[in-house]
């Protein structure tokens, strides 16, 4: 345990600040990544289903999917969340569905140096997943829409690419592994 602390301080030194959108579609693991990059890290953590406006949760907890139309609005908070840390100048992570491009150009705007993390997850271990999960808005029931809606990042864009079926402390060595070797 000791040692643990140990490793987690020097990592929180030595590692530049980053600004991350944990992306993918529902239950591929983005809150479970996020908080624990920045728990680890000591970076600002934004959980963006908190920054749908309630008509967009509404809609979904009655198995609707949004429209580009319903998610503008939101992602315009997530952009403006993710200039607010750049500004600030600390380490921080999002999670966001981003499943379009068009959607993380949105939230890129501005110049901002953002970095994609996507987790990716075979449809299966998803809907075995959301099938388990309780006391959360979104059905198992939109998971093909998440899947057909998702464009998957391409080598163009800047993108970290991760495996949703590994533990999540797996994941986690992983990226903090990549973030100390770019520096
Ligand atoms: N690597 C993993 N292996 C197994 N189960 C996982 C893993 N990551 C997350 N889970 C579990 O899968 C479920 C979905 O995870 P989580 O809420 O982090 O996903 P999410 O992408 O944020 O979902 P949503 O967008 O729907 O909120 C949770 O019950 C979580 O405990
Ligand atoms: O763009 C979307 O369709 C939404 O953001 C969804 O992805 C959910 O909010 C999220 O995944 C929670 O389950």
């Amino acid at each position: 345990m000791g040692t643990m602390t140990a490793s987690a301080a020097q990592v929180k030194m030595s590692l530049e600040p980053r600004f991350l959108v944990v992306m993918g579609v529902s239950g591929t693991g983005k809150t479970t990544i996020a908080t624990g990059l920045a728990t680890r890290l000591g970076w600002h953590f934004q959980e963006g289903d908190a920054l749908h406006p309630p008509a967009n949760v509404e809609k979904m907890s009655t198995g609707q999917p949004l429209t580009d139309v319903d998610r503008a609005p939101w992602l315009a908070l997530c952009h403006d969340w993710l200039r607010a840390q750049v500004e600030a100048g600390h380490g921080a992570v999002l999670t966001c569905s981003a499943l379009k491009r068009a959607y993380r150009e949105q939230l890129r705007a501005n110049g901002l140096p953002i970095e994609f993390v996507h987790i990716d997850t075979s449809g299966t271990e998803l809907a075995a997943r959301l099938e388990r999960r309780e006391g959360h808005f979104m059905p198992a029931s939109l998971l093909p829409s998440q899947l057909a809606t998702l464009e998957v990042p391409g080598d163009d864009e800047p993108v970290i690419r991760v495996s949703g079926e590994k533990h999540p402390d797996v994941v986690l060595e992983e990226l903090i592994r990549h973030f100390q070797t770019e520096g």
